[in-house]
């Protein structure tokens, strides 16, 4: 059998380095068409953007072009291993990015001695892009970082480890909590975790219908309660009145786990303190709070979803930031807001319910899939996402006056080839 390890460093190695390279999209054979696109033509687009910055999505890419920029603090659940060593997951957006939804990227790692010189970096190179896709940058910094750089680009800023999950968790989560006869209002919640993806996520859960005195929220040293005086604003609005102080505590009697934490942080016997039929959300990347095989072998009614894509219940923000910005990009909008999110959680949940294709059952060499313990949620190679989140998203930006163009007219996209519309 092939080493998992060894077949992942040749993906990443062979035939070429890395997994993206970019492709030129005009005629470039004769010297006329070098004289168009290099001296002395391409000084006409400078001329008109130079008179019209709008002009720049007339002449150049970058009303398809998102930039997805890390400082490295936050790799999925390896931690803080610097900005070089992020380059392959940001490739990896990349990689998403023109896949599932046609957009192009480029990756940027930035090595900033504070948050305020990163902010300042991107902030000096955001007119470049239609959008930033901020990813992996840890908590609490992400939270200002995202704040200060949505107040100053134009542009849609969007942080994918915190909005991304969160619509993505809020989507599985309604549909898990229907198929386990519970509902979001009631439930009783536990997240470990409370960085960048956890408080975006229960931040979701209550404007979804969570109520915030239902949730347990626990990081490194606890459960998170109103007695702790050490709580950053952050993790001070999930503060509970509460005599629960650790996981075994918090757990027991729970309806819902969701982790954005860290690898083997819930164990079997834990889970089996839980309510009947809990669901388990075991986000945390590439190793999950608890692997699927144990659950399952600690009690046969859980639901559960993991970050990966080789177990079903792919709950991973794949699902959500190609097509989110998709959606922004061809209403150009100027922001990613609440709206806007909430229209592509129920997208979402909505496209699970519906009879799964054939494309999806040959992607994932199955006979059968419907909607329920095992499908709580579409799988990423799901091609209608692209026309049912985009457009949802699309439209919420043009219902709530933050769109600059009105709804496209070359929508649904019913491929990625379409996405120029013509
Ligand atoms: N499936 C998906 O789509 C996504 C999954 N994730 C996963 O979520 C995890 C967190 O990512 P992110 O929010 O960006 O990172 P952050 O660094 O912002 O937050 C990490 C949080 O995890 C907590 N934590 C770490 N170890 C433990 C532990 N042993 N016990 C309790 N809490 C712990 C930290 O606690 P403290 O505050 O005390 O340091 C912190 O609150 C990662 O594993 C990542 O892969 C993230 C985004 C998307
Ligand atoms: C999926 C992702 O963005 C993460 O684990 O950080
Ligand atoms: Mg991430």
């Amino acid at each position: 059998m092939t080493d998992p390890k060894q077949a992942a460093l040749d993906y990443h190695s062979h035939p070429i380095p890395g997994k993206l390279s970019i492709e030129l999209t005009k005629p470039t054979t004769s010297a006329k068409h070098l004289a168009l696109a290099y001296s002395p033509g391409v000084a006409e687009p400078c001329r008109e953007i130079a008179k019209d910055p709008e002009n720049a999505y007339l002449y150049t890419g970058k009303g398809n072009l998102v930039a997805v920029i890390s400082d490295g603090t936050a790799i999925l659940g390896l931690g803080n291993l610097g900005p070089l060593a992020s380059k392959p997951v940001m490739e990896g957006k990349g990689v998403l990015f023109k896949k599932f939804a046609g957009i192009n990227s480029v990756d940027i790692e930035v090595d900033a001695e504070s948050p305020q010189a990163f902010i300042d970096t991107v902030a000096r190179i955001a007119d470049t892009w239609g959008g930033i896709n901020l990813e992996d940058i840890k908590a609490p910094e992400c939270f200002e970082i995202e704040r200060a750089l949505v107040e100053r680009c134009s542009i849609p800023v969007f942080h994918d480890d915190q909005h991304g999950t969160a619509i993505v968790t809020a989507a599985g989560m309604l549909n898990a909590l229907d198929i386990a006869g519970k509902s979001l209002d009631s439930a009783r919640i536990v997240c470990l975790g409370a960085g960048a993806a956890a408080i975006a996520c229960m931040k979701l859960l209550v404007a979804c219908g969570a109520r915030a005195e239902n949730i347990f929220m626990l990081d490194r040293k606890g459960v998170i309660h109103s007695g702790r005086e050490d709580l950053n604003q952050y993790k001070a609005m999930f503060a509970t009145e509460t005599e629960r102080r650790t996981l075994d505590d918090a757990i027991d009697g729970a309806d819902v786990f969701v982790g954005l934490s860290g690898p083997n942080l819930l164990s079997p016997e834990q889970l089996k303190t839980m309510a009947p039929n809990p669901v388990v959300f075991a986000c945390s990347n590439p190793d999950p709070e608890i692997h699927p095989t144990d659950a399952k072998a600690a009690r046969d009614d859980v639901i559960i979803a993991t970050g990966r894509s080789d177990f079903p219940n792919q709950v991973n923000n794949v699902l959500g930031f190609p097509f989110i910005f998709r959606g922004a990009l061809d209403v150009r909008a100027t922001g990613i807001n609440e709206e806007m999110k909430v229209a592509a959680v129920h997208a979402l949940k909505d496209l699970a319910r519906e009879p799964v294709t054939e494309e999806v059952l040959k992607a994932y060499d199955i006979d059968h899939l419907e909607f329920g313990r095992g499908y709580i949620i579409p799988t990423p190679l799901d091609s209608r996402l692209l026309d049912r989140v985009s457009s949802a998203v699309a439209q919420a930006a043009v219902d709530t006056g933050v769109a600059r163009k009105p709804y496209p007219a070359h929508y649904p996209l019913t491929s990625v080839d379409g996405v120029y519309g013509g």
